[in-house]
Formats: structure tokens, sequence, C-alpha cells
């Protein structure tokens, strides 16, 4: 058996079974999903994280490319109660430490009442304590990894779904889920995936129905460019977002965001639509949240358990937010609407375009 070391804020390293050789840092969250765990695992919102699942078996049923939400892991190091020999080999493969046979309770209770957390792992035949602790000491607050977007986004602009007379979205990646790509193209609507730190005029040259900013890992203050972008187009085009793309649009429009203590990760986070009375369930991985809203926004939908804001309206401006991901890859497919309410937002600006036959 290899020998793993997971060392925790305050000098605690835990023992356990390494599936998956090397060292890592990051920030130590945990999720409470019992499925999905290929989507978790590609999702880029978790670079620079750790991630603890704390449903105790993790790969039974398989490895499957279909399901990835990206072309690579994401998370620095994975823990697990019990890890599958499919999934220690993926991950073994991608070059992530992997450990479990640890007591992810422990770990779970830790992060609940000090907050995410940094830590360090060391796995393999020759690791030590003191390999993990090392690995520790040099990790940083998550804040302060301020080109986390440069490790996620695409590098150039590209071009998915068929040029129609459907909806043109320019969407922001700031790390973007495949499955957010996906709703939209099979809606009809054509996507150009445009990088994180796009200019006004890489904008302008799409001439978007909608500017449509994605998830993504980190802080979203370290994400100005886009912070910029929402500023210049909200007044003349509708916006949406998702989670890091929520709390991007309420920046730009005077809002504010903060740090949560242990964030929301899971697959049944209870979801209040505030005019309807009606309660979603979603899947959801976040660490910040929108603080205040400021003046231009109207929190339509809040998370049952702790009241923070889950959806956003424009009081002022065409724009819709949602801090779940109401793609729901992984499910539940309660939200799947949100993309037709996108698109309808986009399209009645279209029809506005039309000059009035008079
Ligand atoms: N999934 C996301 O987009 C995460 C958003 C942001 N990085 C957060 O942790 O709050």
């Amino acid at each position: 058996m290899t020998t793993a070391y997971v060392a925790l804020e305050g000098d605690h390293v835990i023992e356990g079974r390494g599936r998956a050789p090397g060292t890592a840092r990051g920030e130590l969250v945990f999720t409470t999903a019992y499925t999905g765990y290929e989507e978790s695992l590609t999702d880029p919102s978790y670079e620079e994280q750790v991630l603890t699942f704390s449903y105790p078996l993790i790969g039974n049923y398989g490895v499957r490319e279909e399901r990835f939400e990206d072309d690579h892991v994401h998370p620095r190091a994975v823990l697990a109660k019990e890890l599958t020999d499919d999934v220690a080999a993926w991950l073994a493969d991608e070059a992530v430490p992997a450990v479990d046979r640890l007591d992810t309770r422990e770990i779970v209770t830790e992060i609940r009442d000090g907050g995410a957390m940094k830590c360090g792992i060391a796995v393999g035949d020759d690791a030590t304590e003191d390999d993990a602790l090392e690995q520790l000491e040099r990790c940083k607050p998550m804040s302060d990894h301020t080109e986390i977007g440069t490790q996620v986004s695409v590098d150039d602009p590209s071009v998915r779904g068929a040029d129609n007379d459907r909806e043109t979205v320019a969407l922001i990646d700031c790390g973007a889920k495949d499955s957010i790509v996906d709703s939209l193209v099979a809606r009809d609507a054509q996507v150009h995936v445009l990088p994180y730190d796009a200019t006004v005029d890489t904008v302008t040259d799409v001439d978007p129905d909608v500017l449509f900013v994605s998830n993504g890992p980190g802080d979203p203050a370290n994400y100005e460019q886009a912070v910029a972008l929402v500023r210049e187009f909200v007044d003349d085009i509708p916006v949406a977002g998702i989670c890091l793309g929520q709390q991007i649009v309420a920046r730009a429009l005077g809002g504010t965001t903060e740090k949560m203590d242990f964030g929301h990760r899971g697959v049944n986070q209870p979801v209040l639509d505030v005019d309807s009375g009606q309660v979603v369930m979603t899947t959801q991985n976040h660490g910040y949240t929108v603080a205040d809203p400021g003046d231009h926004l109207e929190v339509t939908q809040i998370n049952v358990n702790d009241d923070t804001p889950e959806g956003l309206d424009g009081i002022d401006h065409d724009v819709i937010t949602r801090q779940y991901h109401p793609e729901a890859n992984p499910g539940p497919e309660d939200t799947l609407e949100f993309f037709d309410d996108v698109l309808a937002m986009a399209g009645d600006r279209s029809q506005r375009a039309v000059p009035a036959d008079d």
C-alpha cells in the first residue's frame, strides 16, 4: 500500500491510502454530490482546489469521456473514503494525486468548522509527513491566484453551432463547462467562445445578441477584464451569467462579492424562486457569493439553507444570472429552462432591432 499524507491548516496531518502518486497543494473543499464525479473532476471551476467527496464510494459506474466537462482533470488532488480502481487509474494517468481510506467525515467537519482551507498532499512509496507539510507551507490562498483565468480559458476564439438566423451568443470563457456551450447549441444558438480577457473589439466583431459570462475558478475580483466587458455592453445587449458569471455581472453593476466559509458544492442544494414560491434542486460548486447585488440587480432566487442569492435579474437592464449550475451536468435537471430564458431575452432584442414598419 502506498502511503499518503494530507496536511491541513494548523499542521494537522491525516494519513490515508495512496491511489495516485505525487505531491499537490490547493484550497481544500468538499462536495456532497453522490453522483457526477466525472463531471466534477473535469469542471474547470475546481482549478487550484483539492476536492474531498463526502459520499463514501466514488467511481462505481466507471469513467466515460462523454461525461467530461473539459479535456482534463482540474482539482489538484482528490480525497475520498473509497475510490474504485477505474477512478484511481484515471487520476494516476492524469498525474493528479489521489488518496482514499481516510476519514472524510473528519475532513468535512474541519472544513465546516474552519472554512475552506489550504492543504498539502504527498502520495507515494517514499512520501513523508514533511512532504505534505512543505506543500501546505507553499499553498497560496485562492484570492492570490490572480491569473487563474489564463489557466482555464481558451487561447483563441472558436465557434460552436451553425450560422443561422437564431441567437448569437458571445460566451466569455472563464473556464466554461462544455455542457454550458452544449445547452446553448442544443437550442440552435451559435456560440462564439471567447477568451476570458477578450477585448471590447473582439466582442463587437461577433455582434452578439447576448453576452454570456461562464462559470470558472477562483475569486471573481480577479476577472477585471470580464467585469469591464459587462459594463461596456450591458446598456446595449442582454447579459447572462452562470456561477462565477453571476458574481462578475454583480460586480460590474455595482454589487459586491465575498468569500463564503465553505461554500456550496453538491447536487441537492434547494433554491427558492421568490416570485413563484417554487423550490428546485440544483447542482452547485462555488465558494464565493454575491454579498450585495447593488442598485441595478434584484434577487429573484435564494438558497433555502442560507438565503444567499441564487438568481439575479436586471432592474434597468436585460440581465439574468444564476449562482448554481442550470446546465445540470451532473443533474438534477430542474433548471434547464434558464437557457430558454436567456435565448428568449436575446431574441427579444433581435426583434426590437428590426426597424419599425410604418
Ligand atoms: N463554479 C463556479 O463558477 C465557481 C465560481 C467561483 N470560483 C466560486 O468559487 O465561487
